[in-house]
Formats: structure tokens, C-alpha cells, sequence
């Protein structure tokens, strides 16, 4: 564990030099990115660029060459996924990772795994997650496989926060679901950002919901090419980056 350097400390997410390869293919060069508390950063760019191997390295399922990640101060650049999850990281994944056989209950247990002690210690079910997504309440015994591709956002995203991380990854959460339940994680979001104050990484490709950031990184090639005030992002930028 490292200190960071003065002036980072009020970062939550500080991700420096950060340079990733599959096999001999370099894929994120250099990245530099930061997340302060309670603030939520967007990350676009087109398909391919590397968006996804950048959340995957952030919570440790893919090693990086070299570089740095920080959370609130603390390396934890070389730790195993589950040790990330504990220390405060919670993602969300591209496809939502439902594990199928399993009741919507269980599936949402899991999530707690993440706290301390992990699901041996811990049974209960935060009633925040049926506030944010009351279908899932409806639903606690049905099994995770059937529900809609929407509803199983919804319970990738309860199980997620029922780790109570400080840090959420989100991985196109949006993909593929229909546009009243688009709206619906949307809003989610904000108030989970708004109620719990944690930060926020997501991965987006729909203009409205990548407006709700407070600061966007926008990527190409592996790399960060462009960041700001999501405010000062324009039209062009928005088609440049996103495939919509
Ligand atoms: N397991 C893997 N092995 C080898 N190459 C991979 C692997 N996963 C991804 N890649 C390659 O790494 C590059 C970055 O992929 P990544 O999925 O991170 O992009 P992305 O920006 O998230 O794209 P999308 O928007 O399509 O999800 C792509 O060229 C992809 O083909």
C-alpha cells in the first residue's frame, strides 16, 4: 500500500501511467483518469477502444504491464479481484453476469460477499435496492434467468451495491434494454449517487444518460484523448465518440 502524492488526496479513483496488454496486443496506453468522491465520470468511445479492459483492470480481472490504481489513497493495483471488491469497488458487468439457476434472493446475496465477513456474516438485504428497483421485490423468488434483459440490469446493479462500495462500475448498463427501463436506471443512478454519495464509472453509449456525468473521459485507441466537464462536451464531440 502507497500513499498518494499531495493534491490527489480528495480523489477516490486516481488510475495513472496504466498500460494493458492481451498477450502481446497493447491495448490501454498510458491512461490517466481520476474520479473524485461522490462525483460520477463517464467514459466513452467507440467500439473496441478499450473501455471495458479499463473497468476490467480497475477491478483486477485483467493485469496491467505497469501504472498505478489508486483507491482513496491506497494501491490496490496488485490485488485480486475479491480483496478490490472488498476495499470498496463494485461492478457492474457487460451482459450483468446473472447467474441463472440462482432466485433473484440469491443473486442479491451474493452481493454480499463484498462486505466484510462476506455472506457468512451477512444476510440481510438492504431495502435501499427495493426503493431504487421495487420489480425486484416482486420477483425475490423467481429465478435470475427469467427475468427481462431490464430487470436483470436492475438486479446486477442491486447486487453490486449491496456491497456498499465507494466506487461503482458500471459497464454499458443500458445496452440492449428497452427505452422505459432505460429511464429507469438512469434515475437509479442518480439517486444512488445522490442518497449514498458514492462515485461512479460507467461506461454509456446513450447521449442522455452520459449528460447525467459530472466529467467524461473520451478514448481512442487505448487512450485517453480528450476529458472535461461533461457540461463543456459538445454535439460533435457526443458523434464523434459515441456510436449513436
Ligand atoms: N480477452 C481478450 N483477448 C484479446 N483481445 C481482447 C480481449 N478482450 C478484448 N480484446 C480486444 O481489446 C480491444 C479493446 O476491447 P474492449 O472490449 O475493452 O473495448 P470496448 O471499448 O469496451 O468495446 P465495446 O464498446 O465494443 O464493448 C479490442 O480490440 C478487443 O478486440
Amino acid at each position: 500500500m502507497t500513499t498518494q502524492p499531495q493534491g490527489e488526496a480528495s480523489r477516490l479513483l486516481s488510475v495513472r501511467g496504466l498500460n494493458v496488454y492481451y498477450g502481446e496486443s497493447h491495448i490501454l496506453r498510458n491512461v490517466d483518469l481520476s474520479i473524485a468522491p461522490g462525483q460520477m465520470a463517464c467514459l466513452i468511445g467507440l467500439n473496441g477502444v478499450g473501455k471495458t479492459t479499463l473497468l476490467k483492470s480497475i477491478i483486477g480481472l485483467v493485469p496491467q504491464r505497469s501504472g498505478c490504481i489508486e483507491l482513496a489513497g491506497s494501491d490496490c493495483g496488485g490485488l485480486a479481484p475479491h480483496r478490490r471488491a472488498r476495499a470498496g469497488i463494485g461492478y457492474v458487468p457487460q451482459g450483468r453476469e446473472i447467474i441463472p439457476q440462482l432466485s433473484v434472493r440469491e443473486n442479491l446475496l451474493l452481493g454480499l460477499e463484498a462486505l466484510p465477513g462476506g455472506m457468512g456474516r451477512h444476510r440481510h438485504i438492504d431495502p435501499l435496492v427495493f426503493e431504487l428497483f421495487p420489480v425486484l421485490e416482486k420477483f425475490l423468488a423467481r429465478r435470475g434467468g427469467d427475468l427481462s434483459g431490464g430487470q436483470q440490469q436492475q438486479l446486477a446493479i442491486a447486487r453490486a451495491l449491496l456491497g456498499k462500495p465507494r466506487l461503482l462500475l458500471l459497464d454499458e448498463p443500458t445496452e440492449g434494454i428497452q427505452p422505459s427501463v432505460v429511464l429507469d436506471i438512469q434515475r437509479a443512478v442518480s439517486r444512488i449517487i445522490r442518497e449514498t454519495g458514492i462515485s461512479v464509472l460507467l461506461v454509456e453509449h446513450h447521449a442522455s444518460f452520459v449528460r447525467q456525468s459530472d466529467c467524461y473521459y473520451a478514448m481512442q485507441k487505448g487512450g485517453i484523448v480528450a476529458s472535461g466537464a461533461t457540461a463543456d462536451l459538445s454535439s460533435e464531440m457526443i458523434q464523434r465518440f459515441l456510436s449513436v
